[in-house]
């Protein structure tokens, strides 16, 4: 059964009539991760917000986004105030822009669960630690303690999904969560995405430009370049039997770059490592 279904999505720039999504359908099966792939521009962040209904009044969205059985285009403010947060929950790139700077972390779980979930405040400060444990959060009475300046994009960015483990929302949307994080924290984070899929088996719209780490997490996959989707398949039919030139591109870049980067590993660890010591 699918858990979200979007049906010849149009989005629509008004000021200059362009259109910047390209009638695309796609779903999205229950507990299953749908991983968004495509360049910079390609459309993949307006897909997300409409699906939300967070794009501003300068765009013009057509189509269905038929979400338990209701089209999310349709939805007026109030109703999805409360899907938002419960129902489908968005981790973004920047997980700071998610959290009160003036509040503690404890503050904003406990009052996030509070709005969302018929609790006592003491069950809910309960929840905020269980959820962070099942992050394999450590110090998590000190870390609840802290602003969201004092931890880093990674550890705010695994409270960002101990929220969600602990919301249980249906869909997860989850747009480039790991760019704003250091790539020994980036596997983490990808740890985490799949503790969260096990967990509470929930539906996720992973987007990123980042092949690898769909490779590892998602199901199916869907190209994007200017708007439309040039290609869609599972994971493996993707890589291993595309016919379109751009995922061929995207996949031919991401070799080149771990061949590069294998490259100067070794040499790190051979010739670096002589040159260090000589
Ligand atoms: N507020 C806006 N006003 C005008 N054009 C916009 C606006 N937001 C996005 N666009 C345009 O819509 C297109 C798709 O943008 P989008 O942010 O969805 O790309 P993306 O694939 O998410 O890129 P990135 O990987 O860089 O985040 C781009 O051409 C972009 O310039």
């Amino acid at each position: 059964m699918d858990i979200l279904e979007v049906k010849n999505l149009e989005v629509i720039l008004k000021k200059n009539n362009k259109e910047i999504i390209k009638n695309i359908s796609f779903s999205i099966g229950k507990n299953s991760c749908v991983g968004i792939l495509g360049e910079s521009g390609s459309g993949k962040s307006v897909t997300c917000k409409s699906i939300l209904n967070i794009l501003n009044d300068n765009f013009r969205v057509n189509g269905e986004i038929i979400f338990n059985g209701k089209n999310l285009i349709d939805c007026t403010e109030k109703e999805m105030k409360n899907i938002r947060g419960k129902q489908i929950c968005m981790i973004l790139q920047n997980p700071m822009t998610s959290f009160d700077p003036l509040f503690t972390i404890q503050n904003q779980m406990v009052e996030t669960f509070l709005e969302h979930l018929d609790i006592s405040s003491k069950e809910a400060l309960d929840l905020a630690k269980e959820s962070l444990e099942k992050m394999r959060m450590k110090e998590i009475d000190a870390v609840l303690k802290k602003y969201p300046h004092e931890l880093s994009g990674g550890m705010l960015q695994r409270v960002m999904i101990a929220i969600a483990i602990a919301l249980k929302p249906k869909l997860i949307i989850a747009d480039e969560p790991t760019t704003a994080i250091d790539s020994l924290n980036q596997k983490d984070i990808i740890e985490e995405f799949k503790i969260l899929k096990n967990e509470i088996a929930v539906s996720i719209l992973f987007v990123t430009h980042d092949l690898g780490i769909l490779s590892y997490l998602a199901d199916k996959l869907i190209v994007m370049q200017n708007g439309k989707i040039v290609e869609s398949g599972t994971t493996a039919e993707i890589i291993n039997n595309h016919n379109h030139e751009h995922t061929n591109f995207l996949i031919e870049t991401r070799r080149t770059l771990m061949k590069k980067f294998k490259e100067v590993a070794d040499w790190t660890l051979n010739e670096g490592e002589n040159k260090i010591y000589e």
